[in-house]
């Protein structure tokens, strides 16, 4: 057995249960706190209002109607403005007093703005009760399919039962019998999969009207003597009567008149007896027709005016005016809430395309953002070679003028040949090589005669054409065997590396009497120019160091000095 789900357990009861119910809620709405929210007590008034309509309960509605009105009032609460509305509506369809439809519609209207669905399913669903329950199908049908639809939506079965139920009674009002059975099958289906049996007997009754349409009179007596006995307990007087009519029917169409008649009148009499005019001029053309059949012509006509009567009193000129400029009102607030939604669709795709637009534009700045930093990044490797080459340049730049510092600092500015320092470097590096080879180094050192006399008598420029000129043919006499270098201020050394004794005292000779002959400019005065050499050989033995060779060398030129001038003295000659 399927058991009610909770959250379904009171509506239930509104069929079930309604009297029971009814108490219930007085009780629960006396206890309310004053903390209590609008929203509780509104849903414990509908259940009661809900409840009292099944079972003609006109106090318990109007307490309940009453107390939705001016909880609306006081509250702003527009829900229990649009219960009060739809529990008024139900009561003025099910008597048959006033313009039900109208006050669905304004209650329908109160909550059309809700943005709940749950409020909206609802509304949907009791304006679509209201027109069904006036058999408005033609109209009903699309307001029905919609609460169907929101419920489907909501996952609410009983909603989307009691939707279906409805939707059934369309049909079955257009007399589309075979659809009207299919959506009863449906609701009554949906029903009992929430355990609502007593429901899926009421539904069944609707559907033996259908089966009776159809030829299938014996189900639909079957199935339409249960709800009877069902309503007949709980009190359900418009549905017991309803349901009574209906068996009245089922036994005039199996042939037994009597029992029709007989039956159709107990519903007329308990209608009278609860005031359902609403239902009145049904059961009375009914009971015309059975009379008719039956052959009570007088008692038929006089049912067929009241009905007549009845029904020309409900359906009213002025009520169906009201009623169509409500329902073009209500169309008109449905289009203008349609139009609002496309405009909201439209705000929402520009929103959208304005988004899509933004995200281009971003992507297309993130691009440019990237290409600035390739730039950059090309830039500023360029720039970095360019720092690295012009550094590279610099580098080598100072590494030349270093360098021409070192040839500098080892240089003689006047002559061009290689100073004392590095005439000092050389000799050093060349003893500190050793002495592997059996020719001895020779080292002279020359020392202008007299040259004083040139710079007294033809000035100091003049000597320096002297000592440059000199100097030139030093260097070329030399240049194959050894190195020239300008020790002193017109002194003179020559290094010739393993040139041996012999070949040493020879170029000697050979640079003194080169110099001597050389030829003299006029402007210098003289003839010519002589010099005076000291040799002396490194050989190991004699000398050890460069000092000592030095002084060998130097004592020789001294004595070459002592001996006249122009003169060759080897050291070796001294020991
Ligand atoms: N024009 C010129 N004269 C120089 C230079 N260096 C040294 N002298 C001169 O050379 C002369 C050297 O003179 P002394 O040392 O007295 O010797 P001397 O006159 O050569 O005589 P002895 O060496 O004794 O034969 C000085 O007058 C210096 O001024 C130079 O670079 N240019």
């Amino acid at each position: 057995r399927v058991v009610v789900p909770e959250r379904d357990a009171l509506r239930y009861r509104t069929e079930s249960d309604p009297r029971g119910l009814i108490a219930d809620m007085r009780q629960q709405l006396d206890h309310l706190g004053d903390s209590a929210s609008s929203a509780r007590e509104r849903d414990l008034l509908w259940l009661m209002g809900t409840a009292a309509v099944n079972v003609n309960d006109d106090t318990a509605l109007t307490e309940a109607v009453l107390r939705l009105d001016s909880l609306a009032s006081a509250q702003h609460f527009s829900l229990a403005a649009a219960s009060a509305g739809f529990l008024r509506s139900r009561q003025l369809i099910a008597t048959g007093i006033g313009d039900g439809i109208s006050e669905a519609l304004r209650a329908a209207a109160k909550v059309q703005n809700d943005s709940n669905p749950v409020v909206r399913a609802w509304a949907s669903y009791n304006l679509c009760d209201a027109y069904a329950m006036s058999d408005k199908a033609r109209s009903a049908l699309s307001l029905c399919e919609k609460a169907q639809d929101a419920y489907r939506e909501l996952g609410d079965t009983w909603g989307l039962a009691q939707a279906e139920n409805d939707q059934g009674i369309n049909f079955a009002n257009l007399d589309q019998a075979e659809n009207a059975i299919e959506l009863y099958q449906r609701s009554r289906q949906h029903f009992a999969s929430i355990g609502m049996d007593q429901l899926v007997v009421m539904v069944g009754d609707n559907m033996a009207r259908m089966y009776l349409k159809t030829g299938r009179v014996r189900e639909a007596l079957a199935l339409s003597q249960t709800p009877l006995a069902q309503e007949l307990a709980t009190g359900r007087v418009s549905d017991a009567l309803v349901s009574r009519a209906n068996i009245a029917t089922d036994y005039a169409a199996l042939g037994q008149p009597a029992l029709a008649l007989s039956t159709i009148s107990i519903a007329v009499t308990d209608a009278r007896a609860a005031g359902m005019d609403g239902l009145l001029p049904d059961l009375l053309a009914r009971r015309s027709q059975m009379n008719e059949r039956a052959g009570h012509s007088a008692q038929a006509l006089v049912d067929a005016r009241e009905a007549i009567r009845l029904l020309g009193e409900h359906n009213a000129k002025a009520l169906r005016a009201d009623e169509a400029a409500l329902e073009t009102r209500y169309a008109g607030r449905e289009r203008e809430l349609r139009i609002r939604t496309l405009e909201h669709q439209n705000r929402l795709q520009d929103l959208a395309l304005k988004t899509a637009r933004a995200q281009a534009a971003e992507r297309t700045e993130a691009q440019q953002h990237q290409a600035l930093i390739g730039m950059v990044v090309k830039g500023v490797s360029v720039a970095l070679i360019l720092i690295v080459g012009l550094l590279y340049l610099l580098l080598r730049a100072q590494r030349r003028h270093a360098a021409e510092l070192r040839i500098q600092t080892l240089r003689d500015p006047l002559t061009g040949i290689e100073n004392r320092r590095a005439f000092m470097q050389r000799a050093m590096a060349l003893l500190g090589d050793g002495h592997a080879s059996r020719q001895p180094h020779v080292l002279m050192l020359i020392d202008f005669d007299h040259f004083k006399q040139v710079n007294d008598s033809a000035g100091h420029p003049q000597g320096d054409r002297v000592l440059s000129l000199v100097t030139g043919y030093l260097n070329r006499a030399v240049a194959a065997t050894g190195h020239v270098a300008r020790i002193g201020g017109e002194e003179f050394a020559v290094l010739c590396p393993r040139l041996g004794a012999e070949a040493g005292l020879r170029l000697a000779e050979t640079l003194r009497a080169g110099v001597a002959a050389l030829p003299l400019p006029a402007t210098v005065l003289l003839d010519h120019i002589t010099v005076s050499i000291g040799v002396a050989l490194f050989d190991g033995s004699q000398c050890h160091d460069l000092s000592s060779w030095m002084k060998a060398a130097d004592a020789a030129l001294y004595s070459a000095k002592s001996f006249g001038r122009n003169r060759v003295v080897s050291s070796t000659v001294l020991h």
